[in-house]
């Protein structure tokens, strides 16, 4: 996998910002179709960045004030005790609405809970979604990520509705944020009727280009049965190939009147939805109005900040232990079958760091730096294959991190802890049973800098759940009406062309809507988990042992909404590393150390039959697992040769790159594959060496009869890695073309082909948007 599979997740964004317009409040046709706002175009075009602002802050709704003049100490009564969430002001004024027009009447309905599965934040912000129109249509219910939720409290008494939201990631893997949940769901020595008395429903994001397609939402479905779990509406799923939305849309409207049913308790007669006011969205007199259909249901903050005492031992304790880390114990963990993970990762020291692309100036430069880095993993107990990936936990930067703590007016150093908000709890009784342990990406206690360095996504397109937030706590009307505007159905387009295509900072949109204040809590609940990047392991352990190797592009790209953007992890890698990588500092000197874990490949991977005809599609960083899957051959190769093994077979590299003397990626290690006959044909096409492109797609039309002759083989195997916008597609199509015009095949017969041969594990993509 290259960097930019991991590092711009845009398509997963893209995909659930559009999907959720379509969640709207009058999807069942319970709730108002509009809300109103004042027309604000002008505020809703992205202008030039003013400064922070510096009105005073509503002490109620924020943590301890910054310093520089402010004490650091949090309001008396934040640190006192508990206190309803700061976010929570408008939203709960509303859900008290909504309780006094309940019937005093009513039995209580069963709690519905709402999980997700979600790694690029798609599932859940469908799963949030639900939640609030659930509630806007008098379901009451929470929503958590799988993990946080815990497999513990999956029982009827504490978990008697449930729907959840999922996506698989890797290799038909789970989720991050619901690994450790969806492993006890499928633990074979749960008791058969463990889950009995669950009423469930859900629903399955997939993409049916990859092998192992709906297999994590699939396996849910499938364990809640198996342990008893009835559903009360049939779970359904959609394919990003198609687009989610279509399908999303049509089992969402049959949804809502069965969730009704479900919620009611046995015997209990339907409860007449409640009043249309009570479920509206708030909308303000703002003065020339515009009626918005759409607007997504406001997030309930489901987190109450616990600041502690500024000058106390625990804030103090819990600082140094900020500035101290990765502490010594943390360095020095050791898992003997070398399972870590983002939650527990391996330190693993930076052995080297080099360019692979020449430092040229000019236009291209910036699209052109690629990193290569050795790890050291001897003694973690890391046992990788080639094909497999390792994630890097990443930070964000620091100066950023600095500019927002100022422009939100809050105090980096103060120190919180993180507790569950429900319902109850906000008219003042208990949280809901059974509170789960809510945004664990925080590791509270922690500081407010130390939230926003490693805990969240500054970065990430705004969701509109998010802008929905932020709506929320303008002071302007114009500035809360435009971004109303922008989470609206109504507001697609623009929704489309500034955040999806502009790609504001969480800054950024904070800057441009200076009246915005956000509170800290609703904020980080809002706030994607800063996610792990995945990079392809570019080395094998038959010739790197106690080592691995990756390769990623330093991700830089500037849009016409918001200049310049760098991506979070790889940006952080390369400050960290240039010092070796320029040369000027050894890398034992330099004394770095990265947090990693493992990611098993699993179909991605070269064939153990050294018989098998191997065709290697990689271009720019997507060539990165093939020279691990070469270097692993090669060992293989020469073993099988000491062996007496002799047969082998035809292995072909097809790679693309700009320019030879720019961007030819590991130019050497490639063409010593060729040179001692480990690689029979190495293509490399240079995409801007003359007038026209030329990219891979080309090089391999230009072989086709050779190439059919390998792929009509019954074991041969093709590999395809890199991005999926685009050269992917051409590829796939490109055989498809091979195997119509070379095979006599018809159309329908050679996408049936291709069909099997990914069904049978032997054509394996690994795609990044
Ligand atoms: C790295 C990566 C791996 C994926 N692997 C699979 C897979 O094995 N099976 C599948 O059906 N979809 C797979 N998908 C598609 C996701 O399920 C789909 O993009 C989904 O909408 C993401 O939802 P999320 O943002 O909630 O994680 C993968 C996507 C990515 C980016």
């Amino acid at each position: 996998m290259g960097d930019s599979a991991h590092t711009t997740p845009q398509a997963a964004g893209g995909g659930g910002g559009s999907i959720l317009a379509r969640l709207k409040a009058q999807r069942a046709g319970l709730a108002p179709a509009t809300t109103t706002a004042a027309a604000a175009a002008a505020a809703a075009a992205p202008a030039a960045a003013p400064a922070p602002s510096t009105a005073s802050v509503n002490g109620s709704a924020v943590p301890p004030p910054a310093a520089g003049g402010a004490p650091a100490v949090p309001p008396p009564s934040a640190a006192a005790g508990p206190r309803v969430a700061t976010g929570g002001a408008a939203i709960l004024a509303r859900l008290r609405a909504q309780r006094a027009t309940k019937s005093p009447a009513a039995p209580p309905t069963k709690e519905l809970v709402v999980l997700y599965a979600s790694q690029t934040g798609t599932a859940s912000e469908i799963a949030k979604n639900i939640q609030a129109e659930a509630e806007q249509k008098g379901v009451k219910g929470r929503v958590a990520s799988m993990n946080e939720f815990g497999f513990d409290n999956m029982s009827a008494a504490k978990a008697p509705v449930v729907i959840y939201v999922a996506s698989s990631t890797g290799d038909g893997d789970s989720p991050d944020n619901a690994a450790k949940f969806y492993a006890t769901l499928r633990r074979k020595t749960q008791p058969g009727g463990l889950l009995d008395g669950i009423a469930f429903t859900g629903f399955g994001l997939g993409d049916s280009n990859y092998t192992r397609y709906q297999h994590v939402p699939r396996a849910i479905k499938q364990r809640l049965l198996d342990l008893g779990a009835k559903p009360f509406y049939p779970p359904g799923e959609a394919d990003e190939v198609d687009g989610i939305e279509e399908g999303l849309d049509k089992w969402l409207e049959g949804l809502w009147p069965v969730l009704r049913k479900a919620v009611q308790p046995e015997g209990a007669a339907e409860a007449a939805p409640p009043p249309a006011a009570a479920a509206a969205p708030a909308a303000e007199g703002t003065g020339g109005e515009e009626q918005l259909a759409g607007v997504p249901p406001l997030p309930r903050c489901r987190v109450r900040l616990v600041w502690q005492e500024s000058g106390g031992a625990a804030a103090d304790a819990v600082r140094a232990a900020e500035a101290a880390a990765p502490s010594a114990s943390e360095v020095a963990y050791r898992d003997a079958e070398g399972h870590y993970s983002a939650v527990q990762p391996f330190w693993a020291p930076v052995t080297d760091a080099k360019y692979l692309t020449t430092d040229l100036s000019g236009p291209d430069r910036q699209a052109s730096t690629v990193l290569h880095l050795e790890l050291d993993i001897g003694g973690s107990g890391l046992q990788y294959a080639p094909g497999d990936s390792i994630g890097v936990l990443p930070q964000n930067d620091a100066a950023s991190v600095a500019d927002l703590l100022q422009r939100l007016e809050v105090d980096g150093d103060a120190v919180f802890d993180v507790a569950p908000v429900g319902e109850d709890a906000a008219a003042g009784g208990q949280p809901l049973a059974g509170a789960e342990h809510l945004l664990p990406h925080l590791k509270a206690p922690c500081s407010v800098r130390g939230a926003l360095t490693s805990g969240v996504d500054l970065r990430a397109p705004p969701r509109k759940s998010l802008l929905r937030l932020l709506a929320e706590h303008c002071s302007e009307a114009a500035e809360r009406a435009a971004l109303l505007r922008l989470c609206s159905r109504d507001g697609r387009a623009e929704y489309t062309a500034q955040m999806l295509e502009g790609q504001p900072s969480l800054l950024q949109l904070l800057q441009q809507y200076p009246s915005c204040r956000p509170p800290l809590d609703a904020l980080l609940d809002a706030l994607p988990p800063l996610a792990a990047r995945m990079y392809s392991v570019s080395c094998s352990p038959l010739e790197c042992p106690g080592k691995v190797q990756v390769a990623f592009t330093v991700v830089r790209y500037s849009t016409a909404q918001y200049g310049e953007h760098s991506g979070v992890a790889t940006t952080w890698l390369h400050r960290l590393a240039a010092p070796v990588a320029s040369g000027t500092q050894p890398a034992a000197a330099a004394g770095l150390c990265l947090p990693i874990f493992l990611r098993r490949g699993g179909a991605f991977g070269p064939p153990e039959d050294l018989q098998a005809p191997l065709l290697m599609i990689g271009p720019g960083t997507g060539v990165t697992p093939f020279r691990g899957f070469l270097q692993h051959r090669r060992a293989q190769l020469a073993a099988a040769a000491s062996g007496g093994g002799s047969g082998r077979g035809a292995t072909w590299l097809f790679f693309g790159c700009r320019r030879e003397d720019q961007d030819y990626l590991y130019r050497q290690d490639l063409e010593g594959f060729e040179a001692d006959g480990t690689l029979d044909h190495l293509c490399v096409a240079f995409s801007r060496a003359q007038d026209s492109k030329v990219y891979v797609q080309h090089l391999m039309q230009q072989r086709a009869a050779e190439l059919h002759e390998l792929i009509a083989r019954p074991d041969a195997r093709i590999f395809l890695c890199g991005d999926g916008a685009n050269m992917a597609k051409d590829v796939h199509a490109c055989l498809l073309d091979i195997l119509h015009k070379q095979g006599g095949r018809t159309e329908a017969e050679a996408a049936e082909q291709l069909a099997e041969m990914t069904r049978q594990g032997r054509y394996v993509r690994d795609i990044w948007s």
